[in-house]
Order: C-alpha cells, then structure tokens, then sequence
C-alpha cells in the first residue's frame, strides 16, 4: 500500500473583476489570484478495495460524495478506469485548517490536491496542464489552486497566466465562524443588480479589452510595489456582499483604519475579509488590534503570508 501526504494552500483574491455573462451560465471574470500560508494536509493511502473514503474532523465538511475531494477522486477513477482497477481505491483525510465557506478556495485546494496526488499514487505522469484541465470540471478555482503562486485569471476563472511572485507580503485574515455567503448567490445578485453594465458579446476581444482595469495592479506586481498593490486591491462582489452583511462590512471599516494595514479587501465571494501589512510584527499588532476592537467569540484571526507555491508533497510511503 502506498500512501502520499500534501499540503493544500488557500487562496485570496487580490483582484475580481466581472466583466460579463456567459452562455454557459457563469461570469465572465478577469481575476488575480494568489496563494498563501494558510493550508489544509491531506493525505491518501491506497486501500485494497476499489472504494473512495473521505475523512474530516470539522463539523461543518461533509465526507460523502458532496465532499470536493471525493469529487475529485472520482473523476479520477472514471477518466482512469484501469488504474482504479490496477492500484485499487483510496482512502483521503483532509485536516482542516482553512475556514470552510470563507473565500478561501478550501474545497477547491482539497480537490487539486487529490488530483496531484492521485497521479502520483497511480503513476499517471500527468502534466500540470492536464491536472488543470480535470480540475476545471470540478469548479472554477479548482485549475489556480494546483497551479498556485500569483496568477492573472480570465474565462470563468480557470484560464491562468502566471505573474511574477509575491511572497513577502504578510496578510491579516479575519472570518466569522457562523457566517457562510453562498458563491452562486453573490453572482447571481450581482448579475441582477449590474448585469446592465456587462459587455454582450464576451467574445468582442477589443470590448473586453476595454471593460478591464486591471492594468494598475499588474503593473504594480510587475514592479513588486507593496503599497501600490495593497492600493488597487478590487471585488466587484463587495457590491453586493458588504450591503447584504453588515459584519462584514464593518470588519473591513476596522481594518481601514487600522496603523500599518496598506489595503484591505474582501476574498472571493466572501465573507472572509484581509488586510496587507507590511512585516509580521504590523500583522501580529493588527490581529490584536482588532480582536480587542470587535471583541466576538464568533470572530476567527490568522496571520499568515503570500506564498509562491501550489500542492506541495511533504511525505510519500
Ligand atoms: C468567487 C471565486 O472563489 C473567486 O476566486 C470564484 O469565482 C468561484 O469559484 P468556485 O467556488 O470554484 O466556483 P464554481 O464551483 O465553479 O461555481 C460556483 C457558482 O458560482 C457562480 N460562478 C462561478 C464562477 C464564475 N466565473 N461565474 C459564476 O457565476 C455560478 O453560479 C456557480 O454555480
Ligand atoms: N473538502 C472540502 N472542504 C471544505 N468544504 C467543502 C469540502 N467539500 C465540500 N465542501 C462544502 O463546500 C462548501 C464551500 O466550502 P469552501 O470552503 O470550499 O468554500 P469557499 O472557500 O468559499 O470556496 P471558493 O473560494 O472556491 O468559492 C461548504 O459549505 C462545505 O460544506
């Protein structure tokens, strides 16, 4: 039996931009990704039966088929049916140490570490091009988080070009336990409140050319400028999540205000809301700062840092 541990990284948005719908029923997004510190473990040994088991400890996971990782694993035994066969089922626990339902990509980086893994365990030999092509089928972040590092995200998200990286910036992260915000929800809403905005035909490349103001932020992760980025941090969700959630919106007034925080933004679809610092000391008197400002159990805080890697292999038996 063989068995395989990985270290599966969250993801923030420093950059969502909805530039359009789309046939298909998603949006049209021009996005920046980036991975941080902040990271699940998953491990996956082989087990004798052609079966797929999921463990997690944390309450709010299912470990049935609804699980990502499951998912994953399972579209790995139907596009490989012979290796199924071959090196017979296997058995995933996920340590859960990214908030769930927070905008942090958690399910998602679960899935692409069952997707890196499990070519490993079956000696597949996939290119990462292929993992992320499997991983579109599975949701739309799913491609960025086996890819990792800090990349530009066009399509529904799962089109990635990599940008040079960031991995000194620290990042305060802060999420209400029993705040969940539905992703489809939030693009929904915002389809209906700004779907007049969109540009019609998303194949118009000289109209989607235009629709984009991503240009300020690429140029200062180009130029590895701190404060500028922190300065051009956008989501166009915050339209419509910080009107619906009023704790959201006011953690995001009490990071603003905050000495030593350059920008503050939402992540994804939410709730989860980050600030850039500049040194881990800032990061550590930010968390404090707010822990006595909001004072709610409910509140959970990290520091943590931007991080140049993907899924990473830390053990093989
Ligand atoms: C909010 C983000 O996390 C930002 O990175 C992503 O855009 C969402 O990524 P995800 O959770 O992997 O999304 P998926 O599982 O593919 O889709 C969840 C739901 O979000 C909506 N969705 C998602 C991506 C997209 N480009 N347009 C959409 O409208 C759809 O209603 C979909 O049913
Ligand atoms: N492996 C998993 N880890 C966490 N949640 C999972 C997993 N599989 C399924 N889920 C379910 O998915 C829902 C969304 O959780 P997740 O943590 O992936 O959200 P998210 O961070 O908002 O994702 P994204 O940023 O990709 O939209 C949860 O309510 C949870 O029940």
């Amino acid at each position: 039996m063989r068995s395989y541990t990985l270290i599966a990284p969250a993801k923030i948005n420093l950059y969502l931009e909805i530039i359009g719908d789309r046939a298909d029923g998603y949006h049209e997004l021009v996005m920046i990704l980036q991975s941080i510190d902040l990271a699940d473990q998953i491990e996956l040994h082989s087990i004798d039966s052609e079966t797929i088991r999921v463990h997690c400890d944390h309450p709010q996971v299912p470990t049935d088929k609804s699980n990502l990782a499951y998912r994953a694993a399972e579209l790995m035994a139907t596009q490989f049916p012979e290796a199924f066969r071959k090196y017979g089922g296997v058995e995933i626990t996920v340590n859960k140490h990214i908030p769930v339902a927070a905008g942090l990509a958690g399910g998602s980086t679960n899935a692409a570490a069952v997707l890196v893994g499990i070519d490993l365990l079956w000696n597949l030999g996939l290119t990462q091009s292929e993992l992320e092509e499997l991983g579109a089928s599975l949701g739309s972040d799913v491609p960025f988080c086996v890819a990792g590092g800090t990349a530009i995200a066009t399509g529904r998200g799962e089109q990635l070009s990599p940008l040079p990286s960031l991995d000194t910036i620290y990042i305060v992260l802060a999420k209400y336990r029993s705040l969940e915000v539905s992703t489809a929800w939030a693009y929904k809403t915002y389809r209906q409140q700004f779907g007049n905005t969109y540009i019609r035909n998303t194949e118009d490349l000289a109209a989607r050319a235009a629709a984009v103001h991503s240009g300020g932020i690429v140029k200062a992760i180009f130029d590895k400028d701190t404060a500028e980025i922190a300065q051009k941090l956008h989501n166009d969700l915050e339209r419509v999540v910080l009107p619906a959630y009023p704790q959201v919106l006011h953690l995001r007034e009490v990071f603003a205000n905050q000495a030593g925080v350059l920008g503050t933004m939402m992540s994804g679809s939410g709730p989860t809301v980050f600030a850039l610092v500049e040194s881990f000391q800032q990061a550590e008197a930010v968390k404090l700062n707010i822990t006595e400002a909001i004072s709610s159990e409910d509140l959970e805080l990290f520091v943590t840092r931007m991080t140049t890697h993907g899924i990473q292999i830390v053990s093989s038996v």
